[in-house]
């Protein structure tokens, strides 16, 4: 991608990609434009029209059927308003490819429609003979059922599960098997991000809705499965719509890459808008890639069944606030220990734990450390509290703490969450929810390239999920801390991610998955043209696709990486002999995919004084990314005590920690991919990076990050080079305040102003230098 390319001149910056004609205008120069917003979502996700499209065969009245696997779980599987209809499942499946299955939260769809499915005729591996190139080759077809989940807690949780359920192990070994049978292999399996466990013999495989998108990748017809269970598809992440894009092209397609043998896909959830999926799976849309032209009429439904199962477990009472409540986080702390001084630690069901939702992690540490605060203060005669974080960037294993029974008999487990504990999960113990009514959603908007995080009310759909955490070992309580009338205004869905969020990796999976015209790739809801065209000029600047819009070898490689594509792009350039610094740029890109900021932000002048000496041992003057690198040197450079090293610092050690397993990670793949040696372990004596090894590494980031940059200007303030925005160094940068020629910034967001976060010194120079080179 070094050589320079020519832009057309014809009198405008233009560029062409694939069939799509793109003006440079605004990334050079100015261009002003009014911003619009995103479209409200069509359809109340708890859409009363659902009923007209019951399944036309009556519920059949509950069959005794016995259940298989481990029998301490029996009568626990059975009381469940899925066991029921077990047989309607499996006669629906048999008949049609696609199922819509709707039930209440808890009700065992998660852990049950597997289970029923993996025994039918259809769900077996079968060999068949499929068209390689010239000749025909055998393959096996089929055999196992993926269920995928929008987070990688509900798959793993889901299969450690299901394995007890089955009572076949999860590591694989032949130990496990139904009490008095025959020895089994492992029946059930997941695989996520860090973590993969697919015993041999595995048939049920839990995993994230990412993870299924990079098999499809590798392939592209799915040939290991007989079924893919989408679940929680309310959610809507970008995944999902992906996925239900490349689910709906099998199954409307020839099936001659399966060897003519259907998949299934059973949708699932609790309060998913069932016109869209029904909409979205009736009419068959024109990938673009195949040989026929677009359909103008929708053609018949490609034989979709839909369920409705009424019912739950236990009920879940719910409270709301009388009035609207002024400050969340004492509201919070008063009704955890309203019940905790006011309700029984257990009852005939099991334990009575606590789980609340907060909106994100800051928010989480925030009410941890007044929980624990408050606590001190109690009664000795009432049980103990111990509090569990539960939010994303947590590590597994953290993760995990929240669902292990909490030790010490008379203590009880609150357990703060963000929306991550929000579907599919059953966390044990819980019987209270308490609802902030809260999340933070990303918003990102195209024109600006600028994206924002901020705290919004949530839907109705999340409400209700939420509330459906509470009902699952035992009749359960709900407090939402915002009123009834609030609960009325809420939006019935949240805006699908696929239209709030930057497309540059969502197009460029599609183009690593042969999809040429991205623009008839058949998605719920389509995102505006102008957002896909953005998306295609910044990847063809990213060198991941040509200008005839096709995926580039770089592009190909860059999609092997569990990176943002500017990410894996920097990656790529630093293991080019031009820069030679992938190590260095590991180390980075470790430390800012960690979490929120591995530094704590200091609150008090006190202290600031505490670690300013030593704080300033890692800072460096060319801004934030270099003040990464050192901290991760020095870091894996101590071999004494981590966690003292990260506290006098002030340093986040759970985001460190973090930081180190994606370092791993990263290495790892690099290493596979021939980019580099294995690197030598830990601890390596630190040695400072020189200020020419300095400019190599930023110029690598320069590769990702063209786009992100600004200038100085006469007025002192910072333009940035693309839409010609003010932006101000964020307070939390170590460049704040100060005034450098220009600057490359890794983050745009928008709190109360716009800010530039992740800040580098640059020399303007440099950013012409870059996008010759992507252009
Ligand atoms: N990890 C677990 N520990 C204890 N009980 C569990 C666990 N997972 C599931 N269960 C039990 O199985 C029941 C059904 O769970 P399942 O996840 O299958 O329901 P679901 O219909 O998929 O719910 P949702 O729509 O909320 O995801 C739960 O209500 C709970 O009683």
């Amino acid at each position: 991608m070094a050589k320079k390319r020519k832009r057309e001149t014809n009198g405008e910056n233009i560029i062409r990609i694939g069939d799509k004609v793109i003006s440079l205008e605004g990334y050079l120069t100015k261009k002003p434009r009014a911003e619009t917003t995103a479209p409200e979502p069509k359809k109340d996700a708890t859409d009363s029209t659902a009923d007209s499209h019951k399944e036309a065969h009556p519920p059949k009245p509950a069959p005794t059927i016995r259940p298989t696997g481990d029998p301490q779980y029996f009568a626990a599987r059975q009381a469940l308003p899925l066991w029921s209809r077990q047989e309607d499942i499996r006669r629906i499946l048999r008949e049609k490819d696609i199922l819509l299955l709707v039930g209440e939260t808890g009700s065992g769809k998660s852990t049950q429609v597997p289970q029923f499915l993996y025994k039918e005729k259809w769900c077996q591996r079968r060999t068949v003979r499929v068209k390689n190139g010239d000749r025909m080759e055998e393959v096996g077809v089929g055999g196992m059922i993926a269920v995928t989940q929008p987070r990688r807690v509900a798959a793993t949780t889901l299969a450690h599960r299901v394995s007890k359920e089955t009572g076949t192990p999860l590591n694989g070994d032949r130990r496990g098997g139904d009490k008095g049978g025959p020895s089994v292999k492992g029946l059930v399996g997941y695989s996520v991000r860090f973590d993969h466990r697919v015993p041999p013999g595995t048939r049920i495989k839990y995993l994230t809705e990412g993870m299924l998108l990079q098999e499809l990748l590798r392939d592209p017809y799915l040939r290991k499965y007989s079924a893919i269970v989408v679940d929680e598809i309310h959610e809507r992440s970008v995944d999902v719509d992906l996925l239900a894009g490349f689910l709906k092209q099998i199954i409307t397609g020839d099936k001659a890459g399966r060897g003519g043998v259907p998949l299934k896909v059973i949708i699932m959830s609790a309060t998913a808008n069932v016109e869209t999926i029904q909409r979205f799976f009736s009419d068959v849309h024109t990938d673009g890639d195949s040989a026929t032209s677009p359909s103008p009429e929708p053609k018949p439904s490609p034989s979709m069944g839909y369920l409705q199962i009424e019912g739950r477990q236990f009920p879940v009472e719910i409270t709301y606030a009388p009035q609207p409540v002024p400050d969340v986080q004492q509201e919070l702390l008063k009704t955890v220990f309203k019940i905790h001084t006011k309700e029984p630690l257990s009852d005939k069901h099991g334990r009575r734990d606590i789980l609340a939702f907060l909106s994100g992690q800051e928010e989480i540490e925030a009410a941890q450390k007044l929980i624990e605060e408050y606590a001190l203060t109690l009664d000795p005669s009432l049980p103990k509290v111990k509090v569990f974080p539960l939010f994303g960037q947590l590590s597994m294993e953290a993760q995990h703490e929240a669902f292990q029974p909490v030790k010490g008999g008379f203590t009880r487990k609150v357990v703060l969450a963000t929306n991550i504990a929000e579907t599919s999960v059953t966390v044990p113990g819980v019987r209270y929810v308490i609802d902030c009514g809260k999340a933070k959603v990303k918003q990102f908007r195209a024109r600006l390239g600028m994206e924002s995080l901020l705290a919004k009310p949530i839907s109705k759909s999340s409400a209700i999920q939420r509330a459906g955490r509470a009902g699952r070992e035992g009749p359960g309580k709900c407090f939402r801390l915002y009123t009834k009338e609030t609960y009325e205004t809420l939006k019935p869905a949240d805006l699908p991610e696929i239209l709030r969020t930057d497309l540059v990796n969502s197009i460029l999976t599609m183009k690593a998955r042969g999809i040429q015209d991205v623009m008839k790739f058949p998605l719920m809801d389509p995102p505006e043209q102008e957002a896909v065209e953005k998306a295609l000029l910044q990847l063809n600047v990213l060198g991941a696709l040509s200008r005839d819009g096709k995926i580039t070898d770089i592009g190909r490689q860059m999609v092997q990486f569990p990176l943002t594509p500017p990410l894996a792009r920097v990656l790529i350039a630093a293991a080019d002999p031009k820069y030679d610094c992938l190590l260095e740029v590991i180390d980075i890109i470790s430390c800012i995919t960690a979490g929120e900021d591995i530094f704590l932000q200091l609150r008090t002048e006190e202290e600031r004084e505490e670690v300013a000496d030593y704080r300033n041992e890692l800072f460096r003057r060319e801004g934030d990314l270099m003040t990464y690198l050192t901290t991760m040197q020095l870091y894996t450079a101590e071999n004494s005590d981590r966690v003292k090293w990260c506290k006098d610092r002030k340093i986040h050690i759970r985001n460190m920690k973090q930081a180190l397993n994606i370092r791993k990670q990263l290495r790892g793949l690099c290493v596979k991919q021939g980019m580099m040696e294995q690197p030598p372990p830990d601890p390596q004596p630190y040695t400072p990076v020189s200020p020419q090894r300095a400019e190599a590494i930023l110029k690598c980031f320069l590769r990702g990050f063209a786009l992100k940059t600004a200038v100085l200007a006469p007025d002192n303030s910072y333009v940035t080079s693309y839409g010609k925005h003010v932006v101000a160094i964020h307070p939390a940068s170590i460049l704040h305040g100060r005034k450098k020629e220009a600057i490359m910034y890794l983050e745009y967001v928008f709190t109360q102003k716009n800010y530039a976060k992740k800040v580098s010194a640059i020399q303007a120079n440099w950013i012409t230098e870059a996008l010759e080179e992507g252009l």
